[in-house]
């Protein structure tokens, strides 16, 4: 009998969902979809793995109702609904804080969990919806193997001064440390990247992984080598609603000169600041490129100037650049924001076909630039997939 998988994704601003098919060595999408906020409003569509839309639907916020709680329970009613003979044998999970225990997706014991709680305080918008997952999953298949798959596992082998901070030692040791995120789309962007050019694949290659949330990593011979993100999915770049990299005086002058509660600096730096804070707009990329008030186009030259920056930081790391690759939500969308990272990076080797890039075509380097530039959509529900039968590959008792 064919089996199934379902992949959750649950990010800062949306629960990303798909059905696979395991037949074949790859797992194959049968369904995808997303429930994102726009606004009160909450939208849900599907497509097949063809692309041809499939669902949708859409509601207000209803006064108190958890986007993350509502949206899953959505998701696995339309699954009963939509495919009632799936024979599922396992949900995979994004879990985007694995600390320092987990370098490979692994099945979901209590112990696990346990372990996966302690981790939220390092990644509050996402680790209670991951595990909110995970349980809603365990209740709706009480039987089904629950994989976990790590946005941080892809960057446990970073060299020590990439992985470190420069305080006391003792802290290293406890475990803080620069863990690094958006690893299964690294992963995936990273094998795409092999498919499509192995010899730059190879090389020396900057990843911009730019979404809701953003960040950009080192790869050497398809290794992170460096990520801009630390010990939380704060740092590096600013983002829809979270500041970036930040003097941490900053920190101590909102608690001694403010008097701001760590809650109220939280919420500050996850959820009111990056182009929200500084645009005072919206978090969306969208809105800003179409608002001519000048704090929106100021919020995206800040986030321009520090894209420009992080890429000069790690193509230094690698000694030198064979290909870039933009994928996330603006990375892939929005070609006045690439075009704008591009500009006058001809030093580092990079000359932009301003054309392929307006079509935001797979590659949008010139012939003649040194460096090859990608458009690559990531999918990392897919990479979730294919780790969920790794794992179930290796595990005899729920290979069946
Ligand atoms: N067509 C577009 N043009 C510009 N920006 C876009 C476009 N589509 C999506 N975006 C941006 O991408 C973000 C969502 O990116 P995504 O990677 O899906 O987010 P998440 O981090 O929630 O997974 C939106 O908030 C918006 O800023
Ligand atoms: C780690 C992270 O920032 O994830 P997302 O882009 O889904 O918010
Ligand atoms: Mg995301």
């Amino acid at each position: 009998m064919t089996r199934h998988v379902v992949a959750l994704n649950a990010g800062s601003s949306s629960i990303k969902f798909a059905l696979f098919e395991l037949n074949g060595r790859e797992p194959l999408a049968l369904a995808v979809g997303l429930v994102e906020m726009l606004g009160e409003q909450r939208r849900m569509t599907a497509h097949d793995g063809a692309g041809a839309p499939i669902y949708e639907d859409s509601w207000s916020d209803a006064a108190g109702a958890s986007f993350h709680i509502e949206a899953l329970r959505r998701v696995l009613a339309w699954r009963r609904g939509a495919f009632p003979d799936a024979n599922v044998v396992a949900a995979g999970h994004r879990v985007v804080h694995g600390g320092v225990y987990y370098d490979a997706p692994v099945l979901v014991t209590d112990e696990v969990l346990r372990c996966l709680k302690a981790l939220i305080p390092l990644a509050p918008l996402h680790q209670p919806h991951n595990i909110a997952g995970i349980l809603a999953a365990r209740e709706a298949w009480p039987h089904v193997a629950q994989v976990a798959c790590f946005d941080t596992a892809f960057h446990r082998a970073h060299p020590f001064v990439n992985d470190v901070f420069a305080l006391p030692r003792k802290f290293y040791d406890e475990g803080v440390r620069r863990y690094g995120f958006h690893g299964l789309s690294y992963e995936y962007v990273t094998d795409k990247l092999r498919q499509l050019a192995p010899l730059h694949a190879a090389g020396r290659v900057v990843v911009a992984h730019l979404g809701n949330g953003a960040s950009m990593c080192a790869i050497r011979d398809g290794q992170s080598v460096a990520s801009s993100m630390g010990f939380t999915a704060l740092d590096g770049l600013p983002m829809g609603t979270r500041c970036g990299q930040l003097d941490p005086g900053v920190v101590l002058y909102l608690m001694q000169e403010k008097k701001m509660s760590a809650e109220e600096i939280a919420n500050l730096l996850y959820l009111e600041s990056g182009l929200k804070g500084l645009s005072g707009i919206s978090y969306d990329m969208r809105e800003l490129e179409a608002s001519d008030r000048p704090e929106a186009q100021q919020a995206i030259e800040y986030f321009v100037f520090r894209i420009r920056r992080e890429l000069g930081g790690l193509a230094a790391v690698l000694k030198g650049l064979d290909a870039m690759v933009f994928c996330g939500g603006i990375g892939e969308h929005a070609w006045r924001v690439r075009e704008r990272v591009l500009e006058g990076m001809e030093w580092i080797g990079i000359e932009l076909d301003r054309a392929a890039n307006r079509a935001s075509a797979q590659v949008i380097s010139s012939e003649r630039s040194r460096v090859r530039v990608f458009v690559i959509p990531t999918d990392e529900e897919a990479m979730i997939a294919r780790q969920t039968l790794a794992v179930l590959d290796r595990s005899p008792a729920t290979a069946a």
